[in-house]
């Protein structure tokens, strides 16, 4: 069955005053399927997610979404549109509780009424996060403030959620539960999820297709087994170990 693409990127070009970090990125998502994009340091990954969100500018290309092209708009519209940016370093408000950090996320959808069964669904999600509604998001441990920043991209009802780096710093333990609710995230709710991943090997795992990235450009793409399988890939990215055949 062919998957309808939710975000399909073409063409793109940005960066950051002269310096043009990305140079002519196409990628494309379906619905309910993950896509890691993968790179070194300074691959221009971040810069990736900025341009499709809207944080900066493309100075060519397109951006669509559901077929909608959403090219140089402002973020705040880009978000309304169904798009949901999990940037780096979980940033939630300290100071506020978990309970308050999830309603600023559903903020532009509170007329729908349907606030508390998307919080419940996020609960579902982070059971972690059930118990500690109350709690200061501050004084959460930084698993828990992933799941948080998550939690409040998801409040939007997005059709498309990236995410960059959010196994960064954590328990491979709280890394696991990030990716299996991933993955529960595709195969139940159908959503197109851009996954930018240092951790290389844990995104192979929940990716449907992956996208390596080199000093802004596309390198290679294809599934997961796929790019294990080719050597060069494996060397630099995941150093030896990942199984090239189900076992
Ligand atoms: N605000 C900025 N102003 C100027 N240059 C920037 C800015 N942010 C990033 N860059 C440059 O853009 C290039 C790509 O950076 P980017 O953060 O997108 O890479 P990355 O693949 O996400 O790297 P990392 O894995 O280290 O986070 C780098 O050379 C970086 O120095």
């Amino acid at each position: 069955m062919p998957h309808v693409n939710m975000l399909d990127v073409g063409g793109l070009r940005a960066g950051y005053d002269k310096l043009e970090v990305l140079h002519d990125v196409d990628l494309r998502v379906g619905e309910g399927r993950l896509l890691a994009v993968i790179g070194a340091n300074g691959a221009g990954k971040t810069t990736l997610l900025r341009a499709v969100s809207g944080l900066i500018r493309p100075t060519a290309g397109r951006v669509v979404l559901d077929g909608r092209e959403l090219t140089g708009l402002p973020p705040e519209r880009i978000a309304a549109a169904g798009l949901a940016h999990v940037p780096e370093n979980r940033l939630v408000f300290p100071s506020l509780s978990v309970a308050d950090n999830l309603a600023l996320g559903g903020w532009t959808r509170r007329r729908t009424g349907k606030g508390a069964a998307r919080r419940s669904y996020i609960l579902e999600l982070f059971p972690r996060l059930a118990g500690r509604l109350k709690q200061p998001a501050g004084t959460l441990s930084g698993g828990e403030q992933q799941m948080v920043a998550i939690g409040r991209g998801l409040m939007a009802e997005p059709a498309v959620l990236v995410l960059d780096e959010p196994s960064l710093g954590l328990a491979p333990r709280l890394v696991g539960e990030i990716f299996a609710a991933l993955g529960q995230l595709k195969a139940e709710h159908r959503l197109a999820i851009v996954l930018v991943e240092q951790n290389a090997r844990a995104a192979f795992r929940v990716a449907d297709e992956v996208v390596v990235l080199d000093r802004g450009r596309v390198v290679t793409t294809g599934t997961p087994e796929d790019l294990a399988a080719d050597d060069r890939v494996h060397a630099a990215y995941l150093g030896g170990g990942y199984p090239t055949a189900p076992t």
